[in-house]
């Protein structure tokens, strides 16, 4: 098993441990230590970081698995390492932000299925090199496992205006409810909004937040100069107060990028008019345009003031206020009205899943699967039965079952070509599967029949296309 070592610095972080392979040795482990720099790795005699997901601005996050839970649950471990050379005061305020990071998810996050559960905080005194001592902070959360709206935005180009709709909408509630809490997220950009498999949105990295305890929202206090260029408002650059809005402001920017397609949110700001200028740059609803000019209005006290105001004028839109909003509306209002009864998550999947839009790759590299696959299944099955007509039936049947697992997204990316290679392997070492046919002629046959489904899948888009511009 591969463990990573999460000394900064460590030149070689990779270990690899034989012994680690058995689940049962895992759990019953002393500790591990890095081959390299001797940094302890089982961290608080838990949690294995198995590999880096990537550095924000105040840590380094790493996938890791917890030993003590039944399935070894995956998780994110995250170190607080900030970056750049920071002062004695600036170092202290990256701290006390890493904290509020660590308190705002025990907070929130058990309390609403759409923000990551805290595990665990924790302090490590370790020796260095120079057998010094040096102390590092981590904090362990719920694992996402998904993609975030801006590598989905790299993917597909850009979304359509229904995907954004659905996008605001559930943002919006989540945010009426931290909101309520009175809490300011602070950070809200396309990185740090992750589709999970199964659908649901979640919001991530609680590390900006401000918390307005014991003062009403937007009270008097400075925002710290913590912001994200191109998606905080005037007042949180001048590091003035923050109020809700300042999150509605970043939430309008990130659905912008995400229509526009535009992954340097920079280029969308006009320096003579002083704005974001993007209406011009897509074709969407002018009500829902208005709503988003208006969440983007410079002026605090012109801008929709809470995510209840956005949620309503969204409401009034005739083609976008169908019953399931109303019903995810309500089902949200019974959650935000009975905080104390809620202690654990549920982590069921929504009834209401977002079908998400296929990109044009995810459809023809389907198509090429399912082609491949297919034929691979047909071969086996016309070699198994006697009847052609059992066997082309049952190929019938499992060629629909493949589409159908895409379309719903039960299989996709590395699971199609896990699949088509385990068959493959199968056919390869059972001859009988593959009757009077070679493994060179099975693999033709399939490569063939792959890229004739890819031009018929580019044909059909195509004419969908077409037709689409045309009426
Ligand atoms: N709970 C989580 N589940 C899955 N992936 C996560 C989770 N939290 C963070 N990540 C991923 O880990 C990486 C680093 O996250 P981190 O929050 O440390 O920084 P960031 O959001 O990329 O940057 P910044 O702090 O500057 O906003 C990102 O790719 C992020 O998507």
């Amino acid at each position: 098993m591969k463990v990573y070592c999460t000394r900064p610095g460590c030149p070689r972080p990779h270990n690899y441990f034989s012994d680690l392979e058995n689940n049962s040795i895992i759990r019953t482990v002393q500790q591990k230590y890095c081959m390299t720099c001797g940094m302890p790795l089982i961290l608080a005699g838990r949690y294995l970081p198995t590999k880096l997901l990537g550095k924000g601005g105040f840590g380094t996050a790493f996938l890791a698995i917890d030993r003590y839970t039944p399935g070894m649950r995956q998780c994110v471990v995250k170190q607080f390492q900030p970056a750049g050379n920071l002062n004695q005061t600036q170092m202290q305020l990256a701290q006390d932000l890493f904290e509020r990071e660590a308190i705002v998810l025990e907070e929130l996050g058990n309390q609403h299925d759409q923000i990551p559960a805290l595990f665990a905080y924790f302090p490590l005194l370790v020796e260095n090199l120079n057998c010094k001592e040096e102390q590092f902070f981590y904090l362990v959360q719920e694992y996402i496992d998904g993609q975030t709206l801006e590598e989905e935005l790299v993917e597909k180009g850009r979304f359509t205006e229904t995907e954004v709709v659905q996008i605001l909408r559930d943002i919006l509630n989540l945010l009426k409810f931290v909101h309520n809490k009175n809490i300011i997220h602070r950070d809200i950009k396309p990185s740090n909004i992750m589709y999970h498999r199964n659908g649901k949105l979640f919001l991530l990295d609680f590390g900006a937040v401000k918390q307005v305890t014991n003062n009403p929202i937007g009270s008097n206090r400075s925002s710290t100069g913590i912001y994200s260029l191109g998606f905080s408002p005037p007042e949180q650059i001048s590091g003035g107060q923050v109020f809700p809005s300042t999150d509605l402001y970043a939430l309008a920017v990130t659905i912008i990028t995400l229509l526009t397609g535009e992954q340097e949110v920079n280029k969308l700001f006009d320096v003579h008019s002083n704005q974001i200028e993007w209406r011009s740059r897509v074709q969407i609803d002018s009500n829902l345009g208005n709503i988003l000019d208006r969440m983007l209005i410079a002026a605090v006290n012109q801008r929709f003031g809470t995510a209840t105001e956005v949620l309503e004028a969204l409401s009034k839109l005739p083609q976008f206020s169908q019953h399931q909003d109303l019903e995810t509306s309500k089902s949200m209002q019974s959650q935000i009205q009975t905080p104390v009864a809620i202690t654990n998550k549920s982590r069921t999947i929504p009834k209401t899943r977002i079908n998400r839009s296929f990109s044009s790759f995810e459809i023809l590299f389907g198509a090429a699967f399912t082609g491949f696959e297919g034929t691979l299944i047909a071969i086996a099955l016309l070699n198994l039965f006697s009847l052609t007509v059992v066997s082309l039936i049952c190929a019938a049947a499992v060629f629909v079952m493949l589409i159908f697992s895409q379309i719903n997204r039960w299989i996709e990316k590395q699971d199609l070509l896990i699949i088509s290679a385990i068959t493959f392997i199968v056919l390869f070492f059972i001859p009988l599967l593959r009757g009077n046919l070679g493994i060179g002629e099975v693999i033709i046959l399939s490569c063939g029949i792959s890229l004739i489904a890819v031009a018929i899948t580019s044909l059909f888009s195509l004419i969908q296309k077409l037709l689409s511009l045309l009426l």
